[in-house]
């Protein structure tokens, strides 16, 4: 029997000015799976995953979080209950030390310093820096040690590599697999280094047009590249969805 997933997310649909960019998606990340949710310019990739940490509205369709319905609860209080998001260098503060940024906390509560620099060892050396004298690589590793610090159940990531040369993004990426193991969390996440983010992941999932067109293990689809490039080409549902929302 599967176990229950973490995130299930079931017909979401999400958008702009009562237009859904996203519509009829649903996925489930399970404990210590990596999702990468994958797919072109525009595709609402991004749109979905604020849809998931309810950073934006859901238009339909439900999101379930450890077997609660979350689909109405504020940001904030989906945060807390352990689903975290981290975006392009959200909440770097560049007059705040490094450990400052851990003292800040969440919620009034300090993050834990300890499990930020078990992951990243680099940024101990730093923790009197201010953040904006790091660089964007340190920077980025500063926001993905906050978010692990927060301990997550589900993380969910938006473009890590964003700004950043893909040596960073080959550090960065494995430390979010290993947390996955590591403290059986699930984690979904958009890269645009397709071939890095397939290299971590368990599953992979391309959005085109705002519909699931492939949905695949990552060992598949590492061994057969036409596979991505016929659904980046926008092949549709029916003709490129490989398999139904997994369990
Ligand atoms: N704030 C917004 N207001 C209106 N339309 C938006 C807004 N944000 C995104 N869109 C539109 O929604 C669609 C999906 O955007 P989204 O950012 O989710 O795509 P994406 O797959 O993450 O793209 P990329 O890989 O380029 O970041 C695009 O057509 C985009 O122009």
């Amino acid at each position: 029997m599967t176990a229950q997933p973490l995130l299930q997310v079931d017909a979401l649909a999400a958008g702009y000015f009562g237009m859904p960019v996203v519509r009829g998606l649903s996925l489930t990340v399970g404990a210590g799976e990596v999702v990468a949710l994958l797919g072109p310019n525009g595709a609402g990739k991004s749109t979905t995953l604020r849809a998931i940490s309810r950073l934006q509205p859901a238009m339909a369709g439900t999101i379930r979080f450890r077997d609660e319905d979350i689909t109405s609860l504020k940001p904030q209080a989906v945060a807390r209950k352990g689903l975290v998001h981290m975006s392009d260098r959200r909440g770097i503060f560049h007059g705040l030390s490094v450990e400052e940024h851990f003292r800040l906390g969440d919620g009034g509560k300090s993050l834990d310093l300890g499990t930020a620099f078990a992951y990243f060892p680099a940024l101990e050396p730093l923790r009197h820096r201010r953040a904006g004298l790091l660089s964007g690589g340190e920077q980025q590793m500063l926001g993905l040690a906050r978010a692990l610090a927060r301990r997550p159940s589900v993380l969910i990531v938006d473009e890590l590599s964003l700004g950043l040369a893909p040596v960073i993004v080959e550090q960065l990426l494995p430390v979010v697999r290993r947390y996955a193991t590591d403290s059986q969390a699930g984690v979904l996440l958009v890269e645009q280094h397709i071939h890095l983010a397939l290299e971590i992941g368990d599953r992979g999932l391309v959005l085109s047009h705002g519909d699931l067109v492939l949905e695949e293990s990552a060992e598949a689809m590492r061994a057969d590249r036409q596979l991505i490039m016929s659904s980046y080409l926008g092949e549709g549902p029916q003709s490129g969805k490989r398999s139904a929302a997994a369990g």
